[in-house]
């Protein structure tokens, strides 16, 4: 983050003199924007960045404890600089939040540089998964920075501490953070296939009951409510994978044309990170966890490699903007964009579907059987409708409020849920659309399909309610939906297993015991115990102190 934030936020000059310390690490930067008592309130910021005239430079303070720069990565130990966010003061003005890059530790023996407080914030949840990452604390005393070591790009101060803003968005200050959503979206997809990858492959390994005649038993993956569980969650993996493609182009065609000062495409840029983001990181943290229970009690034990992969996963549900703030910064997008529909203006990108209000308002959905179901044009339309439909009665519930903000405020638990159904929509479109290209290998096409399908149709199936209230579907056409659905996860079954290992993960990069490629899991479960350090001593340690007293206690008694 401490490059990409030089990269969008420094002038070329800047460019040229950190970016190939930090390539090279001659330097190590970390980024250091929340507090102790802000972080998702950017503008809450405290630290002060003042002007001072006399010397050509900036005094960096924390003036309050809760103003201590708390959580970024790398800032414990590790980091010699840092982009600090903070309250830029002139003149007597304060300017609000700006960027500067700050040295913290001396590059002779990387000590502490003077006024500078720092350390590590402690143990992390999941007993040490993440704490191979320093996340640090850091508190200035008047520390004072040159000058040009504002980032400089977005406004400037003068030599004489005049505030200059450049004529582009101010919201550009937050594009290291879309940067890293949008990364966020496609990482979600490598964790969620990590977890399914272990979680079929063990599930054809694992047999109980149904044995008949002294026959084999069933491999749990063939239970149809193991099936109902694991595949929907299969096909996310791979629809994550697809609307993460599309992000990172969408994100790419930004850059392109910010780099021509056209920021038309801004907007969408925040909501399709933001939304997407908090869809799948919250979708892939609880199907880690989905992942475990569908492994029984092996998926407990850390050889499964499940503890690790979710203890390190859930965060993202954190940072880089907590999901929640997050999808109600899509939902005010959409407010907007619904308040627009009226003056005619005609929504763009990810929004165009708004456009269509007239026929989506009252569209009456088509599916008569439950094949109906495998016609795009119907899920496509079913899911349009739920999203539009939802937005607009927020709409109207926020304009009978006394005002915009008090009405938002009261409706939020709505808004959030027509967030997540705009974002579900953008999911299933874009994997839609990948559907329909060309797609190289025997029936692979037709096996994408079947997934597409399934994410489509089990995420109406999980959301029927919206459907239903929204008067998208009728309760039958759910009901066919559901009937569909189980007849896709039979067509799913014979491919299962191929299609996590189509994710081409070595055993070494799964580390797990369940879902080893060769399928010996019970030798090397059974081998994995021998190395618990429990098992070093065959007698435990505390025998003699704890055990043994009362063990004899015991055997004296029974003698008596
Ligand atoms: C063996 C090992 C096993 C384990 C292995 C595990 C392997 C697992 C596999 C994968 C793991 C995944 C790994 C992923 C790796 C990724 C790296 C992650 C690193 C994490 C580091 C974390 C860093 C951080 O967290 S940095 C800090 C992030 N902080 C935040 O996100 C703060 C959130 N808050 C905000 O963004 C803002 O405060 C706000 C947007 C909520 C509100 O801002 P405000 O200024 O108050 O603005 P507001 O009034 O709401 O809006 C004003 C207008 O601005 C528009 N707008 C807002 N934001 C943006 C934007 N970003 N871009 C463009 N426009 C924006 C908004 O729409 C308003 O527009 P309007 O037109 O005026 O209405
Ligand atoms: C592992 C990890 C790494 C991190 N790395 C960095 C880093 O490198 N650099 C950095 O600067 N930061 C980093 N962070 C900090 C991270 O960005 C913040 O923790 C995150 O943005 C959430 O902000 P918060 O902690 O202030 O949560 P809060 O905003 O305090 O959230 C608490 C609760 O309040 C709710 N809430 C907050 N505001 C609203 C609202 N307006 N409406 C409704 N509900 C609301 C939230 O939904 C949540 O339930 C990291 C955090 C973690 C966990």
């Amino acid at each position: 983050m401490f490059v990409p934030a030089i990269k969008g936020q420094g002038t070329e000059e800047q460019q040229k003199k950190w970016l190939p310390l930090a390539y090279k690490f001659q330097i190590i930067g970390c980024y250091a924007q929340t507090e102790l008592g802000h972080g998702s309130n950017v503008q809450g910021l405290e630290t002060t960045a003042t002007f001072d005239p006399m010397t050509d430079e900036f005094v960096i303070h924390s003036p309050t404890l809760t103003s201590s720069k708390w959580w970024p990565g790398g800032l414990g130990k590790a980091s010699t600089h840092a982009v600090v966010y903070a309250r830029l003061i002139t003149e007597g003005k304060d300017y609000g939040i700006h960027g500067f890059i700050v040295q913290l530790r001396s590059l002779e023996d990387h000590s502490p540089l003077p006024g500078v407080t720092l350390g590590d914030i402690g143990g992390k949840f999941g007993s040490g998964a993440y704490n191979s990452m320093d996340n640090g604390v850091l508190r200035f005393d008047h520390v004072r920075i040159p000058r040009d070591q504002m980032l400089m790009r977005l406004s400037q101060v003068t030599r004489e501490g005049k505030y200059v803003q450049s004529d582009v968005p101010k919201q550009l200050l937050y594009g290291t953070m879309v940067y890293v959503r949008q990364s966020i979206v496609a990482d979600a997809s490598k964790a969620l296939s990590r977890a399914v990858c272990i979680a079929v492959r063990y599930s054809a390994i694992r047999k109980q009951f149904g044995s008949q005649d002294g026959g084999p038993e069933t491999q749990v993956l063939n239970y149809r409510t193991q099936q109902s569980r694991l595949f929907p969650l299969l096909a996310s993996a791979y629809a994550f994978r697809f609307v993460g493609d599309w992000l990172n182009w969408l994100y790419t065609d930004v850059t392109q044309k910010l780099e021509v000062k056209d920021y038309s495409t801004l907007q969408e840029a925040h909501a399709c990170t933001a939304g997407l983001k908090a869809v799948t990181t919250s979708a892939t943290a609880d199907a880690i966890e989905e992942c475990r229970k569908l492994c029984g009690g092996h998926g407990y034990l850390n050889s499964s490699g499940l503890p690790e992969l979710f203890a390190v996963y859930v965060p993202a549900c954190t940072y880089e903007g907590d999901n929640v703030v997050l999808l109600l910064q899509v939902a005010r997008i959409l407010m907007k964009t619904v308040s627009q529909l009226t003056s005619g203006k005609q929504p763009v990108g990810t929004m165009a579907y708004m456009g269509k209000v007239q026929h989506l308002m009252q569209s009456k959905c088509a599916v008569k059987t439950a094949e109906d179901w495998l016609n795009p044009a119907f899920i496509q339309e079913a899911f349009e409708a739920r999203a539009l439909r939802m937005a607009v009665n927020c709409a109207q519930n926020i304009g009978q409020a006394s005002n915009q903000e008090e009405g938002f405020y009261e409706r939020s638990p709505d808004l959030l849920e027509a967030a997540v159904a705009h974002i579900q929509l953008i999911i299933v479109t874009k994997f839609i659309e990948k559907v329909h290209q060309d797609i190289p290998g025997h029936g692979v096409k037709e096996q994408l399909q079947n997934l597409c399908n399934v994410y489509a149709l089990y995420t109406l199936h999980k959301h029927l309610g919206d459907f239903l209230a929204t008067g998208s579907l009728t309760p039958k056409q759910g009901a066919l939906a559901n009937e569909q659905l189980g007849k896709l996860y039979a067509q799913v079954r014979p491919n299962a297993v191929a299609l996590v290992d189509a994710f081409n993960y070595t055993d070494h990069y799964l580390g797990s015991v369940l879902g080893r490629y060769d399928g010996n899991v019970y030798p090397a479960l059974y081998e994995e115990a021998w190395k618990d350090p429990l098992n070093e001593t065959v007698v435990p340690e505390g025998y003699h102190e704890y055990l043994r007293p009362l063990l004899k206690q015991q055997l004296k008694l029974s003698r008596l």
